[in-house]
């Protein structure tokens, strides 16, 4: 069976992932959800095993010496990875993953799945970034503060990535990582073997 496609969609801090990620959710059911654990507390209305698998210091330090996380960083202070297992069997089944992940976890899954397909989504401005993250609520003033550093630094690493997405408005953003999808979908079905009888049928005509 075909592999499932591996999808990265990483972009600083508010610039509208989870948002992005939730309508493209509806918009593509069959697109599966990787959920990650972290050791940041859970915000106002955040499930465990929904939106994290929220984690101690020591559960998280456990799941990296057992191996269970295909890549782990830390962002502002709390330690975020995304679990192996999960991944590998729902690709494995043909289904396509999407990792929702900041840069340098990124780029540790490139080098193992250097066939990924890494998209960096965009603010339209670093001042409807800032609005977007200060408007969200839940970051007190410092950590809005952090995650700006971070999100310039963050910035300067998208030449690494396929695919860069500009989040101006949720659906048209949507609406290129679907066809971004759709693409790299067709792109890789020169390679696969359901094309097999191809040749006979062209040598008919
Ligand atoms: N490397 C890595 N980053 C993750 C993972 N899960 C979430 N992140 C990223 O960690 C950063 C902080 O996430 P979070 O605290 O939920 O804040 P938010 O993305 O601004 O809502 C974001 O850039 C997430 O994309 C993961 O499994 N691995
Ligand atoms: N295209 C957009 N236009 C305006 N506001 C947006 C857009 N996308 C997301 N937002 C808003 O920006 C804030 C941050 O979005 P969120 O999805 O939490 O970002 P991230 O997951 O990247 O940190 C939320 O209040 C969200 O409603």
């Amino acid at each position: 069976m075909e592999k499932g496609l591996l999808i990265v969609l990483s972009g600083p801090s508010g610039v509208g992932k989870g948002t992005v990620c939730s309508v493209l959710r509806q918009k593509v059911p069959e697109l599966v959800y990787s959920v990650s654990a972290t050791t940041r507390k859970p915000r106002q209305g955040e499930i465990d095993g929904i939106n994290y698998f929220f984690k101690s210091r020591e559960q998280f330090q456990e799941m990296i010496a057992n191996d269970a996380l295909l890549e782990h960083a830390e962002y502002v202070g709390n330690c975020y990875g995304t679990p192996r297992d999960f991944v590998e069997s729902t690709l494995a089944s043909g289904k396509d993953v999407i990792l929702e992940i900041e840069v340098q976890g990124a780029l540790k899954v490139k080098e193992k799945f250097p066939e990924g397909v890494f998209v960096f989504l965009l603010p339209p401005s670093l001042d409807e970034l800032k609005s977007r993250i200060t408007g969200r609520g839940t970051e007190t003033q410092d950590t809005i503060n952090n995650r700006m550093t971070v999100a310039v630094e963050e910035m300067s690493l998208i030449r690494h990535y396929d695919y860069a997405v500009v989040n101006d408005e949720i659906d048209a953003a949507c609406h290129r990582i679907q066809s971004i999808i759709v693409a790299e979908h067709c792109r890789r079905d020169r390679y696969y073997s359901h094309l097999a009888d191809l040749p006979a049928a062209t040598e008919k005509v």
